[in-house]
């Protein structure tokens, strides 16, 4: 599987994250390129993964066996149609788009009835702890185990029976890096303000969450049994928990939730 030979169109946050997965994974850098409109993110995953770049997504495109689309989605109407007034047998070749959004019935407006997997990874892809849901259209059996391939250093992939799903997983999974992120920062500032500097504090917030996350996985327990383990009768963690409790954590962790896959049909509808 590691001779087919990947191209990225779009060489920006999540591409490296990829990039960077299947690197350490083992796939080899001499069948993976990456394109971009701007030289400097090209140099730098040179100079990081020994992969070949391009400035021109045609010669990409021309060059690859699969074309994994990583433009923001805003853009990629512009891309595909482009890729394929210059490139018009890249329709007989596999897309993998990595954009939030846009469904495959879009794709198929721009670029023909191509094979397409719809992929939405998270960044702690970079260091294997991503998860990425998938969604395939029109692929046989070969391609969807390629695909997995290509995603199998990301981390945890999920395969998912309707296309709906893939908003779903952006709430659960792609867009969720940020949130815990914004909750270690509201610990930061806190930790901060009681007197500990700020190497400490963030690497004190950030090592918490790794053992939380870490004993959750490890564990048959369930979050909220994990939870009562902390919370001693009458404790600290109860008068804590309590304020998230009163202060609403959960309906705000939901209406976040749901906004993110609002803004996901949205962009369904508009792009
Ligand atoms: N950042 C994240 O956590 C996740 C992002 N995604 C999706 O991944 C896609 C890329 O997002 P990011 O990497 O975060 O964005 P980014 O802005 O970091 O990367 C996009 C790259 O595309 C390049 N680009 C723009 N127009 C181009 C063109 N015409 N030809 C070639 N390159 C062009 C930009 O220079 C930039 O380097 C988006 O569609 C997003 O929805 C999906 C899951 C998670
Ligand atoms: O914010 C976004 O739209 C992208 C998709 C999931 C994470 N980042």
């Amino acid at each position: 599987m590691n001779d087919n030979r990947v191209a990225f169109i779009g060489a920006g946050n999540m591409a490296r994250c990829v990039i960077a997965a299947m690197v350490k994974a083992g796939y080899p850098a001499e069948n993976i390129m990456a394109a971009n409109r701007s030289e400097p993110k090209l140099l730098a995953l040179q100079a990081d993964f020994a992969i070949t770049t391009s400035l021109s997504n045609s010669e990409a495109a021309r060059w690859a066996d699969v074309i994994i689309l990583a433009v923001k989605p805003q853009m990629m109407q512009q891309v595909c149609e482009q890729l394929l007034a210059e490139v018009p047998e890249c329709q007989e070749k596999l897309f993998v788009t990595l954009a939030a959004g846009l469904p495959v019935a879009r794709y198929e407006a721009w670029l023909g009835e191509i094979r397409l997997v719809r992929a939405m990874p998270n960044t702690p892809s970079l260091v294997g702890l991503g998860v990425t849901g998938l969604f395939p259209s029109r692929c046989s059996n070969y391609e969807r185990a390629f695909v997995d391939h290509i995603f199998s250093g990301t981390g945890m992939r999920v395969w998912l029976e309707q296309e709906a799903q893939i908003n779903h997983i952006i709430a659960v999974t792609g867009s969720a890096p940020a949130y815990f992120f914004y909750f270690m920062q509201a610990m930061q500032q806190k930790a901060e303000e009681l007197g500990f500097n700020s190497t400490e504090a963030k690497a004190m917030v950030a090592q918490t969450a790794l053992g939380a996350a870490t004993m959750a996985l490890q564990s048959e327990h369930s979050f909220a049994e994990l939870r009562a383990q902390v919370t001693s009768k009458g404790g600290t963690t109860h008068e804590a928990v309590t304020t998230f409790s009163e202060q609403g954590l959960e309906q705000m962790v939901a209406n976040a939730m749901q906004a993110a896959i609002a803004r996901a049909e949205a962009m369904a509808k508009t792009l």
